[in-house]
């Protein structure tokens, strides 16, 4: 389970979040939805203890990453926005490196690896030096490095940015297998149909600050709008009209 608690970080005169708070509960998928600069990213920084926040507390399994953010981060899986594999390696041993530095044993290292592998469908791939690899092929290894100590909370940004067609479906189904799985699933994303398909919770962020936080199908109700795309457009909307 993660938990943001009135998080609040500043740069500068740039208020990017401004008191986030919601629950990411285990078994479900939840998006963080919001316009371009809204403060997903920056809200996602903090909970994934890259960043520290100005205000707030972050909890992950109930500890409080300002106690023991160590202990944190090796329950946490992170794709992060900025991908960054190292390109002398192959996708293989991008993974393992990180697989190692989580001390973790040859024999699991290797079953863990081959299951990332399949499930991800990157055979082809993985014997290859990452550089020159697609972005797709990006993604894939950086999804399977995140995920190769077992964390049972997992963060992804924008994880379908620059996917096409199949690699997005195939992702989707990842995260829901994910999910089958037990973990803990929180992604980010200005796609409405993205979120609207994959989340049981969605929380919309504008402004650095939640507008909206529920399930789908009650947000479209809420709004009384016909489509989730409709709801979003009118919550996004409302608050730019509450602040302006
Ligand atoms: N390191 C930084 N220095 C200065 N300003 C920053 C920094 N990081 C983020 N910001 C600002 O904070 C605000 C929120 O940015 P953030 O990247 O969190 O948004 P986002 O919701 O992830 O947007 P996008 O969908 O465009 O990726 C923006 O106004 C951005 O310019």
């Amino acid at each position: 389970m993660i938990e943001a608690r009135d998080l609040h970080k500043a740069f500068g005169a740039v208020t990017a979040v401004d008191g986030v708070s919601f629950v990411a509960r285990d078994g479900e998928i939840t998006g963080l939805l919001g316009p371009n600069g809204a403060g997903k990213t920056t809200t996602l920084r903090m909970l994934y203890t890259l960043m520290r926040p100005d205000r707030g507390e972050v909890l992950v399994d109930g500890i409080d990453a300002a106690g023991d953010a160590a202990a944190v981060r090796r329950r946490l899986g992170v794709l992060p926005d900025a991908r960054g594999l190292y390109k002398r390696l192959t996708a293989y041993e991008n993974i393992e490196y990180f697989a190692r530095l989580q001390d973790i044993d040859a024999d699991t290292r290797r079953r863990r690896i081959d299951a990332l592998v399949a499930a991800l469908d990157m055979r082809d791939i993985v014997d290859r030096r990452t550089e020159g690899f697609s972005q797709g092929q990006r993604v894939k290894t950086a999804i399977a490095r995140a995920l190769v100590h077992d964390p049972r909370n997992v963060i992804l940004d924008e994880p379908t940015n620059g996917l096409d067609v199949m690699a997005t479906r195939a992702m989707r189904t990842f995260m829901l297998r994910l999910k089958q799985e037990g973990r803990c699933v929180l992604f980010s994303s200005h796609i409405m149909q993205e979120v609207g398909a994959l989340c049981d919770r969605i929380v919309v962020i504008a402004r650095g600050r939640v507008v909206a936080d529920a399930a789908p199908e009650a947000l479209r109700e809420q709004t009384g709008a016909a489509t989730l795309e409709d709801a979003f457009v009118k919550i996004i909307g409302s608050e730019e009209g509450l602040a302006a």
